[in-house]
């Protein structure tokens, strides 16, 4: 069974994705696209080298009969709207991160899905994916510091352009901390705290830009993420975990050290797209592989996405208050339960 995917927005991280869709993975095969740039669109999967229909309506690509699943990866607060029709549609749908950029937006999707009545829902939380964030939590679960205390994570990019705001630091970029922590630790969220240091000169006039933000959660481990989007440096993503007996901190990505011209020095990657290249590729496998099984076993889930954007709300809250938010997080749904 090859699988049709429709694509709904075809920038970024959408042109990555047709292209493994298309050509890297089992079992799939991009066959309509959508953007609200109909130019760029085709001028991207022809680049990539697909013979894909183009829609100019997204809910018609949704509702066709050649599609049989949907990848939304348009801007976040679109991602609302497509995945509520892909689930009316009764159509299994992969939504990039942010499932919804307010937890509302994401409880009226877990609403939805649970009135469907089966999974149809997978959040493109790669992280969990990852092999090195895998490799931190199997020290973790093998005792290997003891109890985790305190972490001191990074997230950052090199540049980030003029229409990312303030709130995007959480929404857009923090939320993948929000979501691999709760998977790491094994714990939830109960309170936010957002500082905001010296802001760089490299920083838009608008965007606050470091923000440090403090999270605790119910084990009592204190959680301090710099979130810096204009680095400059490279993409640069840190965690490391205090415990009991030692630190385990997130392996760097491996790069060949050279030690020429009096020098010893590594690169450091410059985005997304190589630091994770791997755990994309695992994630859409596993939509793919969860489609033609008929059971969503494996990937983030409606409830992952409205777990971490519950907590986002609160960092949001915070940013704009000074105060200590708390994160109040609803019991897990039995049909969300692993
Ligand atoms: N998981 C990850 O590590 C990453 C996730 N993302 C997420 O993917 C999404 C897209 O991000 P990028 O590719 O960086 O942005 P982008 O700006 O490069 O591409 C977004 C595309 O969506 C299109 N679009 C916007 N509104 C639309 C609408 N209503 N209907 C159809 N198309 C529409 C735009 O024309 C653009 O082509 C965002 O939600 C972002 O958070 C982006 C990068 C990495
Ligand atoms: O999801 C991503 C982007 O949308 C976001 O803007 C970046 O900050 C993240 O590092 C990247 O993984």
């Amino acid at each position: 069974m090859t699988v049709r995917i429709g694509v709904i927005g075809t920038g970024a991280i959408g042109q990555e994705h047709i292209q493994r869709l298309s050509k890297k993975l089992v079992g799939s095969q991009v066959v309509a696209i959508n953007d609200i740039n109909e130019t760029a669109a085709k001028t991207a999967v022809n680049r990539i080298g697909i013979d894909a229909q183009f829609y100019a309506n997204a809910h018609d690509l949704i509702k066709a009969s050649d599609v049989d699943a949907i990848v939304v990866t348009s801007w976040g607060p679109t991602h609302e709207e497509f995945v509520l029709a892909s689930i009316a549609a009764g159509k299994p749908v992969f939504c990039e991160k942010p499932l919804a950029v307010t937890a509302a937006g994401c409880k009226k999707i877990v609403d939805a899905e649970i009135k469907h009545g089966k999974r149809l829902v997978q959040v493109g939380f790669m992280r969990p994916f990852d092999s090195t964030y895998r490799q931190l939590k199997s020290a973790l679960d093998n005792d290997e510091i003891g109890q985790p205390l305190l972490l001191n994570c990074k997230h950052f990019n090199p540049e980030v352009g003029d229409s990312y705001t303030t709130d995007m630091a959480i929404v857009d970029t923090l939320i993948h901390e929000l979501d691999v922590l709760r998977w790491l630790l094994d714990d939830d969220y109960t309170s936010a705290r957002v500082i905001y240091p010296r802001k760089t000169s490299k920083a838009s006039s608008h965007l606050m830009d470091p923000q440090i933000v403090i999270l605790e959660t119910k084990k009592g481990i204190v959680i301090n993420t710099e979130i810096f989007v204009n680095c400059q440096y490279g993409y640069d993503i840190q965690c490391e975990v205090v415990g009991e007996t030692g630190i385990a901190s997130l392996p760097e990505p491996t790069q060949v050290p050279f030690r020429k011209g009096g020098n010893l020095q590594r690169a450091i990657l410059v985005d997304w797209k190589k630091r994770f290249i791997d755990a994309y590729d695992v994630e859409l496998q596993a939509f793919i592989n969860n489609i033609v099984t008929g059971n969503f076993t494996e990937g983030a889930s409606a409830w992952d996405g409205y777990a971490a954007a519950v907590a986002a709300d609160a960092c949001v809250k915070a940013q704009q208050t000074g105060n200590v938010e708390a994160i109040v997080m609803p019991a897990t749904p039995s049909f969300y339960k692993k």
